[in-house]
């Protein structure tokens, strides 16, 4: 069962910030690990991916360890301004360096540095109210503020923002996260009930992301036609009663089969399932 978190008035900045770094970290290996994920790098195969290993996405996440604690100590008790805003997208960036380096330049979690990154600002901003919903509304509001110091550089997901006309990661996280909020962390607490183990639980999280987000990993790689079958696949995992059921189970190898002809690959929906675990560690319920 997933630790809960007993974050209090009591704690230092030091240990808060050692715990909040310690369970996203965590977070991020456990989503890495989860299995069966569709076209995703998990315990069985590296998905629809040619240059990602577990070990690799493994490695990743502990490089970022010292980000995300640098993240929550200078963003302890600070309220959402410019100042906190340049100082997150600074360290932000020090952490993607760090994964580069660790990963030999390939991309493993560039989108899970910006939402785990904001979100773990947003717990050391004021970690007396720990509500899910006031969390991401925290760091809602960092991520809307402009980052004078953000290098204007060519990204696949800025482009299939632009292309595709949809919201991206920068969009998913000013509104708040509500894949997180409406959709990951709901489905979660709903298997939990229903009897489920907790990795059905988790994919069952993760296939609720998939059923709506506009995930610009899949569009890049295949396009409107590859999101539309993602959306309709996980959906009809879940309206099976998802993989606690035998259909759940039979629905999902189908989907995995789709999002392989495809060579789609959810990552933002990972990262977004990484970051549910992180607030589910971490949050009180509402
Ligand atoms: C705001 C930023 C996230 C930049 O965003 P932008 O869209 O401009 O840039 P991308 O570099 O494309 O990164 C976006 C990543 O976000 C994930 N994502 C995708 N869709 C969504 C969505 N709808 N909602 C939320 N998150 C989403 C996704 O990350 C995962 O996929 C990555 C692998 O992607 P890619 O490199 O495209 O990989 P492949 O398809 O495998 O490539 P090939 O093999 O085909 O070559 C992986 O990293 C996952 O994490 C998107 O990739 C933000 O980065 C930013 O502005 N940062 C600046 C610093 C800052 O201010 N930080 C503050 C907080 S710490
Ligand atoms: N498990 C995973 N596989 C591929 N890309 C990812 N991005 C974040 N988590 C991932």
């Amino acid at each position: 069962m997933p630790q809960t978190l007993p974050i209090g008035a009591v704690l230092t900045a030091q240990e808060l910030a050692e715990r909040l770094a310690d369970t996203a970290t965590q977070a991020l290996i456990d989503e890495a690990r989860l299995s069966p994920k569709p076209g995703l790098v998990d315990s069985r195969s590296s998905g629809a991916h040619q240059d990602l290993t577990l070990d690799l996405m493994v490695r990743s996440a502990r490089s970022l360890t010292p980000t995300f604690y640098a993240l929550a100590l200078h963003s302890w008790q600070r309220p959402a301004d410019i100042a906190l805003r340049q100082e997150v997208g600074r360290l932000g960036r020090t952490g993607e360096a760090r994964m580069m380096a660790a990963t030999g330049g390939v991309n493993t979690h560039r989108g899970a540095i910006w939402a785990m990154g904001l979100l773990v600002s947003a717990v050391a901003m004021q970690p007396e109210n720990l509500m899910p919903q006031h969390i991401a509304q925290r760091a809602a509001k960092i991520a809307k503020l402009p980052d004078a110091f953000s290098p204007k550089k060519f990204s696949k997901g800025a482009h299939a923002v632009q292309r595709y006309q949809v919201p991206g990661a920068r969009e998913e996280a000013q509104s708040g996260f509500p894949h997180i909020i409406d959709c990951a962390l709901p489905q979660l607490h709903h298997s939990r009930t229903r009897g489920a183990s907790e990795s059905e639980a988790q994919v069952d999280a993760l296939l609720a992301v998939m059923t709506r987000l506009s995930d610009t990993c899949v569009l890049s790689r295949g396009g409107l036609p590859a999101l539309e079958a993602m959306h309709q696949g996980a959906q009809a995992v879940l309206d099976a009663g998802g993989l606690q059921t035998r259909a759940g189970k039979q629905r999902l190898r189908h989907l995995e089969q789709q999002m392989l002809a495809d060579n789609a690959s959810p990552g933002g929906a990972a990262d977004l399932l990484a970051a549910t675990l992180f607030l589910d560690r971490v949050s009180v319920p509402d």
